[in-house]
C-alpha cells in the first residue's frame, strides 16, 4: 500500500526469473516423492491467542512452491512493507488515502487488546451494548408490534455490503438460529424481490431493517420506501412505523429525514467498509438471529485471528502465506481465478460473499500512487458449496486449459450427523479426494491400464488427467461462530496483504460508480421519448469511447431504450 508498483521489488524479479527457469520442475508429485516432510512443513495449526476456542488446519503442501519460492514471497511481502502498512491499519491511520479514511473493521470486534485513538471507536462497545439490549426484547418478545403482537419475521433491507455479510452468516450459523423468527434479506431494486418478500410478510409482526452505511443507495432507500408504504398501508399511522422500522447507518441526518428515530438507529463509523460491516451494526439481522452472545463469539473469532495476523511473524502468519501462495498464481502462473470450495452446505454462500470482499478491494489497476500497474491483481472470486460443484464445473477445474487455484474448506464434524454420520463421511471423502485429483492426476500409463489394449487413443488421451493443479485445505472441528468469525477474518487479512504487495487501495471502490451515474441520466430520459429520440446507436461509432462525453456514452445504449420504450406494458 506504499502505492510502489509490486514489479519493482526485487523479490519480485527473483520470482519472475524462479518461474521461468524453474517452473517445468515445480511437479507436485515429484515434490512430495523427494521430500517425506512436505505436509509437515507446509501446513499450519492454528490455535486462537485467547477468546473462544477456535483451531483449524491449513494444509498448503499441494501448492506449486518450494522453500526458496515461499521465502522471496516473503521477502516481497517485506519489501512492500506488509507488516509496516498492517500496523497502520490497527493503529487508524489514513491508510484509505482517496477518502481520507481509517480502515479500522478490527476496531469493531477489539476486546480492549489494541489502543486505538480514531474518533467513534470508543462507542463500539456502546453500540453492541444498543444491539444487545434491542435483540434480547426483540427475541424475548417484549417487544411488540404496533397491534401488541411479538416479531417473528424480520427483513433486512441492504445491498452489497449491507446485505452479503448478514446473509452469508445467518446461512453459515444456522444451527444457532432461533428457529420461530424468519429472517429475510432484499437488495435487488428489481420489485420482484420485495414484492415476493412482502407476500410471506404479516404487517403487525414484521420488523424492517434498513441497513445501509451512506442511506443514500438507490436500491436501500427505494425498497425502504417500498416497505414503509406496504406497512402503512395496514398500520394507517405514521407513529406506528417506530415500532416495525430501524435503521444501520452512518448518516443520522438521512435516516431521521426517512422517519426513522435517532432512538432506532444503531450506529457505525466512515471508518467501516461496507464490504468489512458485518462486525458493525450491520450484523444485526446476525444479532437478532442468532442471538446476542453467539454475535459477540463471532466478533470474538474474528478477534482472534486479528491478533494472530498483528504479532505473528510472516512464516507462521496464515493470512500472509494465504496470500503470497495466492500471487503467485495470480501473477507468475496467470491463473485469473480464485476458487472457494467450502465442503459446508451451511457456508452456501461463503463465495458469494468474498466475490465483494476480494474484488471490491483489490479490483484496481492503478497503484496508490495513481500508476497503471504492469501486473494482474485482484483475482475472480468464485465457488460453490461441495459437492454440488463437482457435478458441474469441476470438469473445467480437472482437465481445462485454466489453472484455477482452489481452497477446500470443510469441519470435520458436522452439526446433522444423520444417519450416524453416513452423509458426513460421504461428504469429506470428495473433501479429501478432490485435492488428491487435481494433485496428483492420472497419467496416460495408468489410463491405458485401465482401459485395455482394446480402447482407442482418442478415448485414451480424454481420460488423462494431468494433475498439477494447486490447492489449499482448511479443516476445523465444527463450525461455530468464532470458527466462522476467524475464518472471516482470515480471508480478510488475505485481501489486505495481497492489496499491500499490489500497491492498491483496497479500501475504496470508484469503480462501481460510473454505472449508477449513467443509470442516474438515462432514467430520467426512460418517460420522455422525445429526448431519446435523434440519438440513434448509428452516429455512435463514429466516437471513441475514451474522447466521447458521458452524454454520447448513454446514447449508445439509445436503440436497446427504443425497444424498451415500445415494448413496455405498464
Ligand atoms: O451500505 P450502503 O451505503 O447502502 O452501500 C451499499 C454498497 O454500495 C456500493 O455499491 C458500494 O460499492 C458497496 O461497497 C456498498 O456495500
Amino acid at each position: 500500500m506504499s502505492g510502489r508498483p509490486a514489479s519493482e521489488y526485487p523479490s519480485w524479479k527473483k520470482l519472475q526469473q524462479t518461474y521461468d527457469s524453474d517452473k517445468s520442475k515445480l511437479v507436485l508429485k515429484e515434490l512430495f516423492a523427494q521430500d517425506p516432510q512436505r505436509f509437515a512443513k507446509f501446513s499450519k495449526e492454528y490455535v486462537s491467542p485467547d477468546g473462544p476456542p477456535v483451531t483449524f488446519l491449513l494444509d498448503y503442501s499441494k501448492n506449486l512452491i518450494t522453500e526458496p519460492i515461499l521465502n522471496t514471497l516473503l521477502s516481497l511481502a517485506r519489501e512492500a512493507e506488509l507488516e509496516t502498512y498492517r500496523d497502520k491499519m490497527f493503529a487508524g491511520e489514513h491508510i484509505n488515502t482517496s477518502e481520507d479514511r481509517a480502515v479500522l473493521h478490527v476496531a469493531l470486534r477489539n476486546f480492549n487488546d489494541f489502543q486505538i485513538q480514531e474518533a467513534g471507536a470508543s462507542e463500539v462497545q456502546g453500540v453492541l451494548a444498543h444491539i444487545k439490549e434491542f435483540t434480547e426484547a426483540v427475541r424475548s418478545g417484549a417487544w411488540k408490534g404496533y397491534t401488541g403482537k411479538t416479531i417473528n419475521t424480520i427483513v433486512n433491507i441492504g445491498i452489497g455490503g449491507s446485505d452479503l455479510g448478514p446473509v452469508m452468516v445467518t446461512e453459515a450459523l444456522k444451527p444457532y438460529a432461533k428457529r420461530d423468527l424468519t429472517a429475510h434479506f432484499v437488495s435487488n431494486i428489481d420489485g420482484t424481490h420485495i414484492a415476493e418478500t412482502l407476500r410471506e410478510c404479516d404487517p403487525e409482526r414484521t420488523l424492517f431493517i434498513i441497513a445501509s452505511k451512506t442511506f443514500t443507495t438507490q436500491e436501500t432507500i427505494t425498497n425502504a420506501h417500498t416497505a414503509r408504504e406496504w406497512f402503512l398501508a395496514s398500520a394507517k399511522d405514521k407513529a406506528h412505523v417506530a415500532k416495525h422500522f430501524v435503521a444501520l447507518s452512518t448518516n443520522t441526518k438521512a435516516v431521521t429525514e426517512f422517519g426513522i428515530s435517532s432512538t432506532n438507529m444503531f450506529q457505525f463509523w466512515d471508518w467501516v467498509g461496507g464490504r468489512y460491516s458485518l462486525w458493525s451494526a450491520i450484523g444485526l439481522s446476525i444479532a437478532l438471529v442468532i442471538g446476542y452472545d453467539n454475535f459477540e463469539e463471532l466478533l470474538k473469532g474474528a478477534h482472534g485471528m486479528d491478533k494472530h495476523f498483528k504479532t505473528a511473524p510472516l512464516e507462521q502468519n496464515l493470512p500472509v502465506l494465504l496470500a503470497v501462495v495466492g500471487l503467485w498464481y495470480n501473477d507468475f502462473y496467470g491463473a485469473q481465478t480464485q476458487l472457494l470450495l467450502p465442503y459446508d452446505q451451511y457456508m452456501h454462500k461463503f463465495a458469494d460473499y468474498f466475490q465483494q470482499g476480494d474484488m471490491e478491494s483489490n479490483g484496481k489497476f492503478v497503484t496508490k500512487g495513481g500508476q497503471r500497474v504492469d501486473y494482474q491483481t485482484g483475482p475472480i472470486i468464485w465457488g460453490a458449496a461441495g459437492t454440488n460443484g463437482q457435478h458441474s464445473f469441476y470438469q473445467l477445474v480437472h482437465q481445462g486449459t485454466k489453472l484455477i487455484p482452489a481452497d477446500f474448506i470443510a469441519p470435520a464434524t458436522t452439526h446433522n450427523p444423520i444417519r450416524n454420520s453416513l452423509h458426513h463421511r460421504i461428504l469429506l471423502s470428495n473433501f479429501f479426494a478432490q485435492p488428491e485429483a487435481l494433485a496428483f492426476g492420472k497419467t496416460e500409463e495408468e489410463v491405458r491400464k485401465e482401459v485395455g489394449p482394446n480402447a482407442s487413443e482418442a478415448l485414451i488421451k480424454s481420460k488423462v488427467f494431468e494433475g498439477n493443479r494447486p490447492s489449499n485445505s482448511i479443516m476445523f472441528p465444527k463450525l461455530t461462530p468464532a470458527t466462522l468469525g476467524a475464518l472471516i477474518a482470515l480471508y480478510e487479512h488475505k485481501i489486505f496483504t495481497q492489496g499491500v504487495i499490489w500497491g492498491i487501495n483496497s479500501f475504496d471502490q470508484m469503480g462501481v460508480e460510473l454505472g449508477k451515474v449513467l443509470a442516474k441520466n438515462i432514467l430520467a430520459q426512460l418517460d420522455k421519448p422525445q429526448d431519446v429520440v435523434g440519438h440513434d446507436s448509428s452516429v455512435s461509432p463514429h466516437f471513441s469511447l475514451m474522447t466521447m462525453p458521458l452524454t454520447c456514452i448513454t446514447l449508445q445504449t439509445t436503440g436497446v431504450i427504443h425497444y424498451y420504450q415500445k415494448h413496455r406494458v405498464e
